[in-house]
């Protein structure tokens, strides 16, 4: 035995942010095991905005993940952090341009698309507002993503492998169902979702499955 105590990664976590359950997904798909922190994004005005928190992630928002010793903040550097410290169970493509790929799908979702259908974002669009707000920025990404993914899907978002394209995508198609868009003019989306529904990563990673999603919504 080392003097290095090895401990387990703490992922700060809501069980709705689509933000936190990419992350959950790569920790699973990878087999981390890892302990939940949750922070309400609701409860009292969002406990992501007290002074506790604020230091752990100086944006108050999930994920942020402890491990090996530091603090990582913003999911697709977690999730690259995870893919290059585990290689075990890999994410990204050996393929550069493959990888391009798998790169472009992630962006298109998770800077494209999230940040506009943010909680934040939504607040400060309004109640009367926020719904049309929603499905518009994701119908128009959602248009993107199903034109990226034609040139090349496979069975998942890039070939035939789970890549980190396919943990940003899951969790983005339940907030569009979420926010009630039409997902009809977008069969591969669907296709690549319904595949993926039932794998144990993404099941287990799944809002329903959180220990903070209430109980009342709890499968
Ligand atoms: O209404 C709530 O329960 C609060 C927050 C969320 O679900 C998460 C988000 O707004 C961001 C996202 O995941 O895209």
């Amino acid at each position: 035995m080392g003097d290095i105590v090895e401990t387990k990664p703490v992922l700060y976590s809501y069980w709705r942010s689509s933000c936190s359950w990419r992350v959950r997904i790569a920790l699973n798909l990878k087999e981390i095991p890892y302990d939940i922190k949750a922070v309400s994004l609701i409860k009292g005005g969002g406990e992501q905005h007290c002074n506790e928190y604020r230091e752990v992630n100086p944006m108050e928002q999930v994920p942020s993940l402890c491990i090996d010793g530091h603090t990582i903040v913003e999911s697709l550097n977690i999730m690259h952090y995870l893919e290059e410290t585990r290689p075990q169970r890999p994410l990204m493509p050996q393929d550069c341009f493959k990888r391009a790929k798998v790169r472009e799908i992630c962006e298109v979702i998770a800077s494209g698309i999230q940040p506009l259908q943010n909680l934040i974002v939504l607040i400060y669009v309004g109640e009367d507002k926020k719904k049309e707000w929603a499905q518009h920025w994701i119908t128009r990404g959602f248009r993107a993503t199903e034109k990226l993914l034609s040139a090349c899907a496979g069975k998942y978002c890039v070939g035939d492998e789970i890549t980190l394209a396919d943990c940003c995508l899951v969790p983005q198609v339940f907030n569009a169902r979420r926010f009630h868009v039409d997902l009809r003019p977008f069969p591969i989306i669907l296709r690549i979702d319904r595949e993926l529904e039932n794998h144990p990563a993404f099941r287990a990673a799944h809002p329903s499955s959180q220990p903070d999603c209430p109980p009342e919504v709890a499968k």
